[in-house]
């Protein structure tokens, strides 16, 4: 039994950020598991707050964790907290991104560290075999590829707003005539990969799949080749870009579209070191390039907000099963604890230096 476990999910701070990380079907597989589980009002949120109380949740108003979650809660949620500084004391899971040298990251660990609270950081929610058993990548795949998509046939309207799959496919599907685009996935192998390479298959198109041997020695002629590409690479290591500045004022390059799921913007691992800054659900299309010829980018770093039921449906099932593990502390969990851990010891390392 985990009569012990008190989850408590979280309001989004982000206006755009409908998902949620634990559906009410789950939550209630999990009520009936014995665990509490609180559910704090948000507006945005696509499944609504009764469905949770249906499935035997209880209800807290919109971000009162802070004040009304109990020390030993378990904070549930997805994407970042609010930025007000305050000590953390609870252990939060989500998706924390402090551990690559990401902007923001020394403020967020230095909170935990002030509060005596701890990140678990679904992130690093790993199997034996160091394979992250919950995420989105499928998802945000297919919506980028799928927009890409839509950009170059000009049929991308903004701003962009949450649908379902039916909706997008049926876009994909309507505007497939006459398109010659070559497409290169890299990363084509992974989560993210795949669902590009799915969308960009919907949209009857053939993409050229690289992945980790194909990348080994780039090919960065036959990169340039290709109408768009879509970046799904995860690395935890620095590796020689994709992309240079100097790729950009190529004038014989064909690639015209860039869309960078990965988003590892302020990381010492960013594979396109071309732009310093994503973009977003109202631009969602920014310029490299105008001429030389002109080079577009669509970098969203919460992609697979816009199928926000097909998105959390999924992640909601791969989590869940982990999180009825929290009372016996095994699993995922001990390592999770540990990346936060060192983490917090590699700052404290530096400050010392
Ligand atoms: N933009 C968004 O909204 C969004 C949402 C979810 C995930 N992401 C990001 O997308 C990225 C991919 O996530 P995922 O779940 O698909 O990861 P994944 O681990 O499933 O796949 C990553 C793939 O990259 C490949 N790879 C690693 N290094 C490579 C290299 N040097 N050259 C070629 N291929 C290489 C791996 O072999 C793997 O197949 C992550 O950075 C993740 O944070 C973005």
């Amino acid at each position: 039994m985990s009569d012990s476990i008190h989850l408590w999910m979280r309001h989004e701070s982000r206006e755009t950020e409908r998902r949620a990380p634990l559906t009410p079907a789950d939550a209630a597989h999990l009520v009936a598991e014995g665990l509490r589980i609180t559910v704090e009002a948000c507006d945005q949120r696509v499944f609504p707050l009764a469905d949770y109380i249906a499935a035997g949740c209880e209800s807290a108003p919109t971000d009162s964790w802070h004040e009304l979650a109990p020390d030993d809660a378990y904070v549930l949620g997805l994407k970042e907290l609010p930025d007000d500084r305050t000590p953390l004391r609870h252990r939060h899971i989500y998706f924390g991104h402090a551990y690559k040298g990401q902007g923001g990251a020394a403020a967020l660990l230095s909170r935990f560290t002030a509060g005596g609270g701890a990140l678990l950081d679904m992130e690093y929610l790993t199997d034996d075999r160091g394979r992250r058993v919950a995420a989105f990548g499928y998802w945000a795949g297919y919506v980028g590829a799928a927009l890409a998509v839509l950009h170059r046939r000009g049929q991308l309207t903004t701003p962009l707003r949450p649908m379902d799959r039916p909706a997008l496919d049926a876009l994909l599907e309507a505007t497939e005539a006459e398109d010659a685009s070559t497409a290169l996935v890299i990363g084509a192998l992974g989560r993210s990969g795949r669902g590009a390479c799915d969308a960009l298959t919907t949209a009857g198109l053939t993409p050229t799949r690289w992945d980790l041997a194909e990348t080994r020695e780039l090919d960065r002629a036959a990169l340039l080749e290709h109408h768009l590409l879509v970046n799904t690479v995860l690395t935890t290591d620095p590796v020689p870009p994709f992309l240079t500045k100097a790729d950009l004022d190529d004038t014989a390059r064909r690639l015209a579209l860039v869309c960078d799921v990965t988003c590892d913007v302020t990381s010492e691992c960013n594979v396109l070191p071309v732009y310093d800054e994503t973009t977003t659900w109202d631009e969602p299309v920014r310029a490299l390039r105008k001429d030389t010829p002109r080079l577009d980018l669509i970098a969203i770093d919460n992609l697979p907000s816009l199928l926000p039921v097909e998105a959390s449906t999924a992640f909601s099932a791969e989590l869940a099963p982990h999180l009825l593990r929290l009372a016996e502390w095994d699993g995922v969990w001990p390592g999770a604890l540990h990346t936060f851990e060192t983490a917090v010891q590699a700052q404290e390392t530096r400050y010392v230096r």
